[in-house]
């Protein structure tokens, strides 16, 4: 428990949902040590209701109290609140931007002296199984970087990354939730289409991807070498695989990393 630490957040859209609901249930800090401030009341008013955290349309009301202060705003407004958290924020505070494409050097120029880092989260911070990256600010030492390791940590699992590797990032991790549900999306229909009712075709789906993705993790062996290990000769698999192959779905996933990768290069020109 991070008894001592408060937590805001400038932004109460759906990262920051994601991440408070996948905070309070690791129990890491209680609802009221977590401050959000949002421009929409509605939003207010609903994490407040769902989750019991103090909520408050003022910016530098959160800013002033946190000890651990996330910028989750889009990049596009990141310019407005800025200005409300640096003349706000204190030296002993760590600020926390997950704003896709926001470099260091622009953070660090706008609040002088004050520790910064750059997170690249996901979605699935929400149920405990996010995967963030991090790269620090030149003056955030490892000591005032452990407690938002700790978050992150409870959250899922966290690495810390050279600031250059942020963009790819967010290609493949940050937007990569969208790529999976998608995927699953699509064998759901799939399994409608030979028959299946839905429920059983979503259930048969993001199972099939969540244990694919916990034998990579779990065994170390290249997901080539496992896929080999399903793909029995002359069966159904290389039956399947082919058809994926011939569609190009693996030079359509690289295309969207890519592309994906890109837009948050072009989000972060302005910096
Ligand atoms: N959604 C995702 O999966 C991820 C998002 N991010 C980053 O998180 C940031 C937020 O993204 P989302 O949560 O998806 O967007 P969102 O649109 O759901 O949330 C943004 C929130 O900021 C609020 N807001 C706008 N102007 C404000 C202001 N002046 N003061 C206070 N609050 C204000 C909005 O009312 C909204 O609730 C972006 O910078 C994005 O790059 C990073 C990783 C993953
Ligand atoms: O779509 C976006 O721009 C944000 C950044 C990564 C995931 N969502």
């Amino acid at each position: 428990m991070l008894s001592n630490k408060k937590v805001g957040f400038i932004g109460g859209g759906a990262i920051a949902e994601a991440l408070i609901r996948g905070i309070l249930n690791s129990k890491l800090v209680s609802p009221t040590q977590i401050a959000v401030s949002d421009i929409s009341i509605q939003r207010l008013d609903y994490l407040h209701n769902t989750f019991g955290v103090i909520t408050t349309n003022k910016i530098q009301a959160v800013s002033e109290q946190s000890d651990i202060l996330f910028l989750t705003v889009k990049p596009q407004v990141i310019d407005s609140v800025i200005d409300s958290v640096a003349s706000s924020v204190t030296v002993k505070s760590v600020v926390v931007s997950v704003a896709a494409g926001i470099t260091l050097d622009y953070l660090q120029e706008k609040m002088p002296g004050i520790p910064v880092i750059r997170v690249m989260p996901n979605t699935p911070v929400a149920v405990g199984e996010g995967m963030a990256a991090m790269a620090l600010g030149s003056h955030t030492t490892q000591e005032i970087s452990e407690p938002v390791s700790t978050i992150l940590g409870s959250v899922g699992r966290v690495v810390t990354i050279r600031e250059e590797a942020m963009d790819a990032v967010t290609g493949v991790s940050g937007s990569g939730p969208a790529y999976a549900f998608l995927l699953i999306d699509a064998l759901s229909d799939a399994g409608v289409c030979v028959g299946l009712s839905r429920n059983t075709a979503v259930l048969l789906a993001a199972q099939t991807l969540l244990g694919a993705a916990k034998m990579v993790l779990e065994t170390g062996k290249h997901p080539a070498e496992l896929r080999d290990m399903v793909t029995s000769p002359g069966g159904t698999t290389i039956a399947g695989v082919h058809v994926l192959e011939q569609k190009g779905v693996r030079g359509a996933l690289i295309d969207a990393v890519v592309a994906a990768t890109t837009r948050s290069r072009e989000m972060g020109k302005k910096s």
